[in-house]
């Protein structure tokens, strides 16, 4: 259940700041231990902007009612779980709490001054046109704004020689049904100063970056620059990693759309593998640094035999390892099904040092193909232990295919809200900030702690115990 709270309203939610005047309770969760992670306000360095009223008063079609607006009381828990048992280390002194993301009846932008910029970077993944598509029409239907600029190919797009392109809502109608970006994406390519430079030189004053982990990290330090120049610009994150791999945020747009396309290729691997004799069906599926499309992708079909992450090790030889749980597993059925993440056992994978080095244009690691490897070794271990016998390894890997389709109706849902949720928090001053969905409640928090937040699978919680008893596979700590 969400724990959206209406504060009395608050004398000082400044950075940290947590009082309030009556110090009211909550099933004995006293007010005053509540630690605002408040999202920066351009007002933190420009004291004097002006404000405006919110254009929504004068919509024609739609009249906003008693509690439409939001304040700066209007708060969301980050954390909903506790044990009542008072002595539990797991409560925390301090209940951290995001601003809510929605919009707030005085603007700090002029809509007939405002030019906003838009910018995806990084790996596509479904939603990403939705998020595009909803910033346009929210921001020229709710707003007014006229100047929309779709930035090309991620953050060399805001100083290299293409166009930015003039978006509108004809143009955008129906981006929400297409995969990919229609503005194009790109890995590298972030210079700090030309960056901000061309935010200078082409006049925006409202900055949209859609992106992931590595992205946000760079709108840190757009946000810093801009800050340091005191600029009346407004920088804006929104979270896209089809990996799920971004801290904080319930879940990324678009990772259930990958995790539904995932499903094709493991109902193949399992047609395959049950149709041979000794057929195993192996999977790889992207997850660099987290397992989650995996692990989620396992959970959801029900016929994987044994599912393999980056965050528990494994093992292929000896007691416990991957091979005796397959010699059981093809005894037992006559088949099985593997499902790997991309970024599962790069450390047995034999490598040179070159590859060892071998980092993409943003500087992430490549990795060798787990798959590939995985499959030789199945091979080499069968013909090893059971020569003569028959054996087949059928190797699927769908790779782009799960990350560049059109999002899901609940994944563009998500992409609508978090779209209206920047545009809401971007006119109304927040900067340095980044939008998404916790608790089930859409906020806005400080661009820097999402930047330091990551999101690994907790192999430790009921979901990974549940992936173990659904597959019975080892848990490959050497006895
Ligand atoms: N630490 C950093 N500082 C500044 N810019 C960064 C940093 N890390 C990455 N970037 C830039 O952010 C952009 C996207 O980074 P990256 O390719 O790692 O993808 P991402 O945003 O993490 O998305 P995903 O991993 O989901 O595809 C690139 O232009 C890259 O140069
Ligand atoms: O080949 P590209 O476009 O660099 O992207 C591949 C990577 O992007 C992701 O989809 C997101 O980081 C990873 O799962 C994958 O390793
Ligand atoms: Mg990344």
């Amino acid at each position: 259940m969400a724990m959206a709270i209406a504060f009395p309203e608050a004398t000082n939610l400044g950075d940290g700041g947590t009082t309030t005047p009556q110090q009211p309770k909550l099933d004995g969760v006293s007010f005053s231990q509540v630690k605002m992670q408040r999202p920066p306000h351009l007002t933190d360095y420009l004291p004097h902007l002006k404000t405006f009223p919110n254009p929504l008063d004068q919509n024609q079609f739609f009249h906003p009612s008693n509690g439409f607006y939001l304040t700066t009381s209007d708060v969301v828990l980050r954390q909903i779980i506790y044990d009542l048992s008072s002595s539990s280390s797991a409560n925390p002194s301090q209940h951290l709490a995001y601003q809510r993301a929605g919009p707030r009846k005085e603007i700090f932008f002029d809509p007939g001054h405002v030019r906003a910029a838009i910018v995806t970077c990084g790996g596509l993944c479904p939603g990403v046109n939705t998020v595009i598509r909803e910033l346009v029409v929210g921001l020229w239907e709710l707003y007014g704004v006229r100047e929309i600029l779709g930035l090309k190919a991620g953050y060399r797009g805001f100083y290299s020689m293409a166009e930015p392109v003039a978006l509108n809502p004809k143009i955008v109608h129906n981006w929400h049904k297409i995969g990919g970006t229609m503005l194009e994406t790109s890995r590298g390519g972030f210079d700090l100063d030309k960056i901000v430079n061309a935010i200078q030189h082409r006049c925006f004053n409202q900055v949209f970056i859609i992106g992931g982990d590595g992205t946000m990290r760079g709108a840190v330090k757009i946000f810093d620059e801009i800050r340091r120049r005191k600029l009346n610009v407004a920088i804006v994150g929104i979270p896209k990693t089809v990996d799920n791999d971004v801290g904080i945020i319930d879940r990324s747009f678009g990772f259930q759309t990958a995790v539904d396309m995932a499903q094709q290729a493991i109902n193949a691997a399992h047609v395959e593998a049950e149709s041979a004799v000794n057929g195993v069906g192996l999977v790889k599926l992207m997850g660099r640094s987290t397992g989650h499309i995996t692990l989620h992708s396992t959970l959801s079909s029900r016929d994987v035999d044994c599912c393999l992450i980056p965050e528990n090790e494994f093992y292929l030889e000896g007691k416990g390892g991957l091979f005796e749980f397959l010699e059981h597993r093809l005894k037992q059925n006559g088949h099985a099904v593997l499902v790997v993440a991309e970024g599962a056992g790069q450390n047995m994978i034999p490598r040179s040092d070159a590859q060892k080095e071998e980092r993409d244009e943003s500087g992430n690691p490549v990795f060798l193909d787990v798959g590939g490897w995985l499959k030789s070794e199945l091979k080499k271990w069968w013909s090893r232990d059971h020569p003569g016998d028959l054996f087949t390894v059928k190797y699927i890997d769908p790779t782009y295919m799960i990350r560049a389709v059109p999002a899901n109706a609940t994944d563009n849902l998500n992409c609508t809200l978090l779209a209206h949720s920047a545009i809401h928090g971007v006119m109304a001053g927040y900067t340095g900030f980044v939008v998404g969905p916790v608790n089930g409640n859409y906020v806005c928090m400080p661009v820097q702690e999402v930047a330091e937040a990551k999101n690994p699978v907790n192999t430790g919680d009921h979901k990974w115990a549940w992936v173990r008893s659904v597959t019975n596979q080892p848990d490959f700590l050497r006895s």
